[in-house]
C-alpha cells in the first residue's frame, strides 16, 4: 500500500486539553499524532495527523483568527491534506464568540465556501438533536455550562449560536437526514451549499452516526467540531490508500521518574467533585484568588505547603471552588483578571515544582492545562493510552520527559486524580 510520508489532517484546537482530547481520538482510530503547543520551530516526523494546540478560545477574536491562521499555514507547510478545527463539545464562546470568526478566516484562506460544525461526542455524554445540545440528559444551559467562569453557556440551540458569532449563513443539517446515512449526509450538504449555507451544525446521537458524518466529510477541506467527529476522518484516509489501516493505536510513552503533583484550575461540576474526593484522604491546598490580588504570597505559600508532603505523597493544589463563590470572585476582579492571577499563579508554581523535581502533572482545566504547560517549556506531546474519554497519558518530547495528563474540565471520574497518577507511573498511591 502507497503510504504517505507527509501528515495527512492537520488539526489546530482552540485549548490545550481539547487537543489533547482530539489527538487521543486521532491515535484510538490508527493516526499516528503529535500535539504541538503552538506552532513549533521543529516539524514532527513519521506522524499521519498534528494537532497545534492553541489558547484561543477566550482571547478576542482578531487574535484567535491571527493564531488559527498562522497555525494552518505551517500545517499547510507540512503537507497536510486536510484541516480540521477543534473547539469544545460543549461549544464553548464567550459572547462574542470566536468559533464563527475563526471558522470563516479558515474557510477563505483555503478557497473553501462550506464546512460542517459538530461537537458531538458521545461518550461523554453530548449530543445534538434538532439543534440543540444535550449534556447527558439535559440541555446545555442548564448543564451547569450557564456557571462556566469565562465561557458561560445560555443558550442550548447552536444554529443560533453560530449565527451570533458570523455573518456567513449558517443552516442544520438534522437526525432524520443523518440517520439516514452518508449518502444522504452528503447529498443535504450540497442542497444547503446551493442554499447558500456556509456552516452546517450537524445533528448526531452516537459514534454510528459520526462515522457517517466523516464519511460524508472526505472532500472538506475543513472540518470543525469536537473530537468525536474525528472518529470518521481517519477511515477517508485509509479507504484512499494513504493510511495504513494496522497502525499501532497508542503511542508507547517513556517511563518517567520523580515526583507528582496535582493542579486544578477548573471550577467545572467534574472538577469540584474529583477536588473533594481527592481531599477526602490526601493532602491539597487552595489557592485564594483575593489573596493573590490583595499581593499576599500565595506561591511561596503553596510551595512551602508541597514542601511539606511531596516526598512522601503527590498534593492537589486548586482554585476550584462553587459557582457561587467564582461569581463573587469575579465580582470583586472582574472575569478576566481573576481567571488570569489564577492561571498566573498556577504556572508559577508549577515552574517551581520543576526545578525541585516534580516530573508528574496532572492539570484539571483547558485555560489552566495552557498557562502551566507554556511555563513548564513543553514544546509537543507524544499521546499514550486513554485514562478516561478524553483524557490520554502523554509525555512531552525531548532528553527529559515530563509525564502530563491534561484534563478538560468536565471529564474524569470522580476518583480521576489518583487514577490519572497511576497512568504516568506514580506508585505511592
Ligand atoms: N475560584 C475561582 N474564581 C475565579 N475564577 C476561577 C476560579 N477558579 C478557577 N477560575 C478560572 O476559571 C477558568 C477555568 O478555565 P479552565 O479552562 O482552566 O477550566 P474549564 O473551563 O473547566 O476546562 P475546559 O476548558 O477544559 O473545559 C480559569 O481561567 C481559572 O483561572
Ligand atoms: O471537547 C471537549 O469537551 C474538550 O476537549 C474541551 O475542549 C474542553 O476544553
Amino acid at each position: 500500500m502507497p503510504i504517505q510520508d507527509t501528515p495527512l489532517l492537520g488539526c489546530i484546537a482552540d485549548d490545550f486539553t481539547g487537543a489533547t482530547d482530539l489527538a487521543n481520538m486521532l491515535v484510538r482510530e490508527g493516526m499516528r499524532t503529535v500535539q504541538t503547543i503552538g506552532v513549533p520551530d521543529v516539524a514532527p516526523q513519521d506522524v499521519d495527523a498534528i494537532v497545534v494546540a492553541l489558547k484561543s478560545r477566550t482571547v478576542p477574536a482578531d487574535e484567535a483568527v491571527a493564531e488559527s491562521l498562522a497555525a494552518l499555514r505551517w500545517l499547510q507547510q507540512q503537507g497536510c491534506r486536510q484541516f480540521f478545527f477543534k473547539y469544545c463539545s460543549t461549544f464553548d464562546s464567550t459572547a462574542k464568540g470566536n468559533i464563527g470568526p475563526v471558522t470563516d478566516a479558515l474557510l477563505h484562506a483555503l478557497g473553501s465556501d462550506f464546512t460542517i460544525a459538530c461537537p458531538v461526542f458521545p461518550e461523554t455524554g453530548r449530543t445534538l438533536y434538532r439543534g440543540h445540545l444535550f449534556i447527558q440528559n439535559q440541555l446545555l444551559s442548564e448543564s451547569g455550562m450557564q456557571n462556566h467562569p469565562l465561557t458561560p453557556m445560555t443558550d442550548p440551540n447552536l444554529v443560533r449560536v453560530l449565527q451570533q458569532q458570523t455573518p456567513s449563513k449558517v443552516g442544520l443539517i438534522g437526525y432524520p437526514v443523518v440517520s439516514q446515512g452518508t449518502g444522504k449526509i452528503h447529498s443535504e450538504m450540497a442542497a444547503l451549499r446551493q442554499q447558500g449555507v456556509r456552516m452546517a451544525i450537524v445533528d448526531a446521537l452516537e459514534n454510528q452516526d459520526l462515522y457517517a458524518i466523516g464519511a460524508a466529510c472526505a472532500d472538506l477541506p475543513l472540518v470543525t467540531g469536537g473530537s468525536g467527529i474525528a472518529l470518521g476522518l481517519p477511515g477517508n484516509f485509509v479507504r484512499s490508500g494513504l493510511l495504513n489501516p494496522h497502525n499501532t493505536k497508542a503511542a508507547e510513552l517513556p517511563a518517567v521518574d520523580g515526583l507528582s503533583i496535582v493542579l486544578a484550575g477548573s471550577a467545572s461540576k467534574a472538577t469540584n467533585t474529583q477536588v473533594s474526593t481527592w481531599l477526602e484522604s490526601r493532602p491539597g491546598f487552595c489557592i485564594d484568588p483575593l489573596a493573590l490580588a490583595r499581593g499576599e504570597p500565595v506561591v511561596a505559600q503553596a510551595l512551602a505547603f508541597t514542601g511539606r508532603h511531596l516526598q512522601q505523597q503527590p498534593v492537589l493544589i486548586y482554585a476550584t471552588t462553587t459557582p457561587e463563590q467564582v461569581k463573587q470572585v469575579q465580582a470583586e476582579l472582574g472575569i478576566e483578571r481573576a481567571g488570569l492571577l489564577i492561571e498566573q499563579a498556577l504556572a508559577d508554581i508549577a515552574a517551581a515544582l520543576l526545578v525541585q523535581g516534580v516530573r508528574r502533572f496532572v492539570i484539571a482545566g483547558g485555560e489552566t492545562s495552557g498557562a502551566v504547560v507554556k511555563a513548564l517549556g513543553v514544546h509537543a506531546l507524544r499521546i499514550g493510552a486513554q485514562i478516561d474519554p478524553g483524557v490520554p497519558a502523554t509525555a512531552s518530547t525531548g532528553a527529559r520527559p515530563l509525564a502530563l495528563a491534561l484534563k478538560s474540565g468536565n471529564f474524569g471520574s470522580t476518583d480521576f486524580f489518583e487514577k490519572a497518577l497511576r497512568h504516568l507511573g506514580e506508585t505511592r498511591l
